[in-house]
């Protein structure tokens, strides 16, 4: 599968989700790339060889963070998005930047768990169908008695009456003691050397109660070291963190109680240039996480960073603005868009909901008016400007069984025109 990745079919992939920003998308596209590229290598030459991590130059909501997030989920790679204000905050020090590589790990575990509880699902199904029936019907029940169950089970019917099942209590996973994150306990292993995980008894549907089981049943069927160490290897050689608002740490003047940028640029310096964190799971190396840093850079310009870090985030992309016309693109053109999503959720209440293409034009101009009269939120304006569009209907749609609502440029003026009108209403509502 990643073979097949090569940079044109992540681009093709990424077009299908986001519109314009070609250069970033090629950007990052090697970038992953230049990662299985890396895997083919002979080890010693695989060591040496680090990313060349991306810094992305664009306003706000022009698909920074979606280009990496889907690239992320492209290549099934652990991925964090972090603001980098975050650590100029009261309270904040130096070695919370570590907990960055710890949220990737965590991330990698939830990953891995996904990708192997599907390999063990049948297992866990067929066990806890077992334990569903027990609860139902009495572990002694006929098994004329159980099969009937069954049957009303797997028809659904059963779903939302109440039952009382027993569910692990503790969960079974390493956890961290202050002060360090290489000291472990396994509450999991001591319990079972205590005579098993204690259990609780806790009352839910059986829709829930099903979704539980299974996932205790999996995770019991899942070698937990083995877990660890594979979503360790996968963020370590795998991992992509976002790094958000880096432009805003790019001045050192700020004084007086919160950290100052420049001592933030200071503490990311290492985990960028690689060095090794104490996490739970083990010690984890940063070097080859990929770095995706992200910023506006109205104010403070790349150069105002600190020369060391703007050494390690060597290829700069810009990003566009959107104008009107994108957004008529990303309202018609990507996979899952809005309309999209609107026409499917309203349509489970029987109402049809069929936009034109003057209407989605009127849609799109609205939205850039507003963004140049009230401040420029870029495509995320879509989505309060489609929330309100759609308001009346959302809320009436139980009455309006068997409609068909025509959204075209009239309806959109009709529902909206006022409000875009007026900035002072506009501020708050769209
Ligand atoms: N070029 C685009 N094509 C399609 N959708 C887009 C595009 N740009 C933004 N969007 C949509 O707008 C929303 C916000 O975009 P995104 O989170 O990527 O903003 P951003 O550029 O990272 O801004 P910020 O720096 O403020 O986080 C997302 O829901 C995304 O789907």
């Amino acid at each position: 599968m990643q073979d097949q990745l090569t940079p044109k079919a992540i681009v093709a992939a990424l077009d299908s989700h986001i519109i314009g920003q070609k250069e970033a998308k090629r950007a990052v596209a090697v970038a992953l790339r230049n990662r299985w590229r890396r895997q083919q290598l002979g080890a010693e030459l695989r060591d040496e060889v680090t990313p060349k991590n991306i810094l992305m130059i664009g306003p706000t909501g022009c698909g920074k963070t979606e280009i990496s997030r889907r690239l992320a989920k492209l290549a099934d790679a652990p991925f964090v998005k972090v603001e980098a204000t975050k650590f100029t905050e009261v309270g904040y020090v130096g070695r919370d930047v570590e907990q960055i590589a710890r949220d990737l790990v965590e991330e990698a575990i939830r990953l891995e768990k996904e990708r192997r509880r599907l390999a063990v699902k049948d297992k866990a199904e067929a066990a806890a169908m077992t334990r569903l029936l027990d609860a139902l019907t009495g572990k002694d029940s006929s098994q004329a008695t159980r099969e009937s169950f069954r049957m009303r089970l797997n028809e659904g019917h059963l779903d939302n009456s109440e039952i009382e099942i027993e569910l692990e209590a503790a969960p079974s996973m390493p956890f961290e003691l202050p002060g360090g994150g290489a000291q472990m306990i396994n509450l999991g292993e001591m319990m079972k050397g205590l005579g098993g995980p204690q259990m609780k008894r806790r009352k839910m549907n059986v829709h829930a109660a099903w979704a539980k089981l299974v996932e205790e049943e999996a995770d019991k069927r899942l070698d937990q070291d083995e877990v660890s160490r594979q979503a360790l290897a996968d963020a370590e050689a795998n991992g992509i963190v976002f790094l958000d608002e880096i432009d805003k740490i790019a001045v050192s003047d700020v004084r007086g109680g919160s950290v100052s940028r420049e001592g933030v640029q200071r503490d990311l310096l290492p985990l960028i240039e690689g060095t090794t964190v104490a996490t739970k799971y083990g010690p984890m190396k940063t070097d080859h996480i990929l770095f995706i840093a992200s910023g506006a850079f109205h104010v403070a310009k790349p150069s105002d960073l600190l020369p060391e870090l703007q050494g390690r985030l060597p290829i700069r992309v810009e990003l566009k603005g959107l104008t009107e016309d994108d957004f008529v693109a990303i309202l018609s053109d990507t996979k899952a868009s809005l309309p999209e999503q609107y026409k499917a959720l309203i349509g489970t209440e029987g109402v049809t909901i069929a936009f034109t293409d003057d209407g989605i034009r009127a849609v799109a101009r609205i939205a850039a008016e507003v963004n140049g009269e009230v401040e420029n939120i870029g495509a995320r304006r879509l989505q309060t400007v489609m929330e309100k569009l759609l308001e009346e209907v959302s809320f009436d749609a139980e009455n309006r069984q068997g409609e068909t609502l025509t959204v075209d440029a009239a309806y959109v003026e009709s529902q909206l025109r006022d409000i875009a009108r007026n900035t002072d209403l506009s501020r708050y509502v769209l």
